[in-house]
């Protein structure tokens, strides 16, 4: 299996310079890796609906320009935020319209037709073995950009203190569960401040997410939410919630999952392991951190990741 960064937290903590060299060697040749495959993809790939790649109005439901109209009207603030969104419990958990049905399904169909091209493939992060790096599919500038810069005045109302004025990078990718492949997803917080995840579709059923405790506040015993996909809308959440995927049982579960990171957050504080990040060079994104005189570019990624 391919892999990309390490994306979620381990238990071990690094114990010598050489275990910090050996995973700055090892983050390099990922780079290395998916530069490559965005080369030849890029080079060689025919898509389907060549037109899903630019992100256009008409692919966003009519509900999420109106609520981001209101996010940019003057006097707008979160209580009447709030009365466009649906919110689950006070775990700051919301969902929203975001795509039009006929986006979802004309995206989905461009995913299974790369899926099943014969192009190199990463997977989207070190617990998801099915799904599409969509860096590498180009997306990132003409789609991925644009669509966090529009939620960008969203985000600013419900979570200040994560930057959600500023999330100036992401990293974007869509899973994929069915009954031979991925069937669910364990427990775990995400690299992120915070994460919008679109349900695309198929058809399935079961695989509801839930949600529990935000990981810097943990309660002596957790109380875990359920709650359902619905097609064409999407989950804002922390990415330090706590959360997973119950299994499908049947059919198959496409969603778009975007990491959104403020770099003047995590370059103070890892949100992986919670200490000073150490930062080496990455291409494109990184993991979102910068250096401190070049902080409009995102670019760097932290090695202690992992601790
Ligand atoms: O399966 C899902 O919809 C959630 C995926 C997720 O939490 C992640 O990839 O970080
Ligand atoms: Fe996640």
């Amino acid at each position: 299996m391919n892999r990309t960064a390490q994306d979620f937290p381990r238990q071990s903590q690094w114990s010598s310079t050489s275990k910090v060299e050996a995973e700055v060697q090892r983050r390099k040749q990922l780079i290395h890796q998916s530069v490559e495959r965005r080369a030849i993809i890029s080079k060689c790939y025919k898509p389907k609906h060549p037109e899903v790649y630019t992100l256009q109005d008409s692919f966003l439901a009519p509900e999420f320009l109106e609520i981001v109209r209101f996010c940019t009207s003057p006097g707008a603030d979160l209580q009447g935020l709030l009365s466009y969104l649906e919110s689950f419990s006070d775990k700051r958990i919301y969902r929203l319209p975001v795509f039009t049905e006929e986006f979802c399904q004309a995206f989905v169909d461009e995913l299974e037709n790369f899926e099943q091209s014969d192009m190199p493939k990463g997977r989207p992060n070190t617990m998801n073995n099915y799904g599409v790096l969509l860096n590498e599919l180009g997306m990132d500038e003409p789609f991925l950009t644009p669509l966090r810069e529009r939620l960008l005045p969203v985000t600013a109302l419900l979570y200040p203190e994560l930057g959600g004025a500023c999330l100036d990078s992401h990293k974007a990718f869509v899973v994929k569960y069915s009954l031979h492949e991925d069937l669910d997803l364990s427990s775990h917080y995400d690299n992120a401040e915070v994460t919008l995840n679109v349900s695309l579709g198929k058809e399935f059923t079961e695989g509801n997410l839930y949600f529990g405790d935000f990981n810097q506040d943990p309660s002596p015993v957790p109380r875990y939410i359920e709650v359902e996909h619905v097609g064409g809308r999407g989950l804002l959440h922390r990415g330090g919630q706590i959360h997973g995927a119950l299994p499908i049982a049947s059919g198959q579960r496409w969603n778009l999952i975007v990491w959104m990171r403020s770099s003047a957050i995590r370059n103070r504080l890892c949100p992986m392991c919670h200490r000073k990040p150490q930062l080496v060079e990455a291409e494109g994104f990184g993991d979102g951190f910068t250096e401190p005189l070049q902080e409009e570019e995102p670019q760097t990624v932290d090695v202690c990741a992992l601790g």
